[in-house]
């Protein structure tokens, strides 16, 4: 990715967090967890905003004119091109995950169907409070890939074998790849999708971007992906009925493991 469209991405973030909150509020949808997140008694530090189909202009067009009403050309900009970018290389990593299984044909379904999320993230400076130091309290995403970049400051952890979590370094120029539950469900657990948190240990505001895959319809349980040691474990499900499901489950702020079993394990 050029270097400039990440600077402008994360521009772009601060911008907009600087916004009043009652105008963040704006950022509503009808899809679960696609809306403004924040305002957590658990986590007070974090804050977060999304723009479905990041990769459409009309879309960028509309949110940025709801944030913006005199418009903001450069935010809309920016957005845009760095999810475009991403969303480029999420397809290619995609059909290679696919073409591994030996299901490359699925790439066919997969890119006609991929519903893509752009979140922007802030986690203000940590407080003397101890309490509530807390980033983002771990949890698995519920999304099919996870593609995270952190700005310039630190705090994103995943967690390996053995349960140890392992810090990962912000860096311009690489993401962080992450399954999520729906991946872990199509791969039938030959893929777990991917614990992490984020942790407050600077002293220094943080923010991050986020691209997110979501199946706009069923997410297919391939005959393939079925063997002795990988008997069938789900049922197909639709993507964003498991998302209903868990936000009916859970609330706005879902922090728990497991939850395509729930939904749709067999
Ligand atoms: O801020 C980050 O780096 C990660 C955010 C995250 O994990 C999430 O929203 O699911
Ligand atoms: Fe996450």
């Amino acid at each position: 990715m050029p270097r400039q469209v990440h600077d402008a991405a994360f521009a772009g973030a601060e911008e907009l967090f600087d916004l009043p909150t009652e105008v963040k509020l704006r950022n509503t949808s009808n899809k679960p967890y696609f809306e403004y997140l924040g305002q957590y008694k658990t986590q007070p530090l974090y804050e977060s905003m999304a723009i479905d189909h990041p990769t459409s202009l009309d879309a960028t067009a509309s949110f940025t004119n709801l944030m913006w009403p005199a418009g903001n050309d450069r935010f809309r900009e920016s957005a845009q091109s760095y999810s475009e970018l991403v969303s480029e290389l999420e397809q290619a990593v995609a059909r290679m995950l696919f073409e591994s299984y030996g299901v490359g044909y699925y790439h066919d379904y997969y890119s006609k169907n991929t519903n893509y999320l752009l979140r922007y993230f802030k986690y203000n400076e940590a407080t003397m409070d101890k309490q509530r130091n807390e980033g983002l309290l771990p949890h698995t995403d519920i999304t099919f890939f996870s593609i995270i970049q952190q700005g310039n400051v630190s705090g994103l952890q995943v967690k390996v074998k053995d349960d140890q979590w392992i810090d990962v370094p912000p860096s311009p120029t690489s993401f962080l790849f992450l399954a999520g539950e729906a991946l872990m469900g199509w791969s039938n657990d030959r893929i777990s999708s991917c614990c992490h948190r984020v942790i407050r240990n600077e002293k220094a505001r943080r923010y991050s971007l986020g691209v997110f895959s979501f199946i706009s319809g069923m997410v297919h349980i391939l005959e393939e992906l079925e063997d002795e040691t990988h008997p069938i474990k789900y049922k197909p499900f639709d993507h964003f009925e498991f998302l209903h499901f868990v936000k009916l489950k859970l609330g706005t702020n879902p922090r728990a493991c497991d939850l395509i079993k729930a939904f749709s394990g067999v």
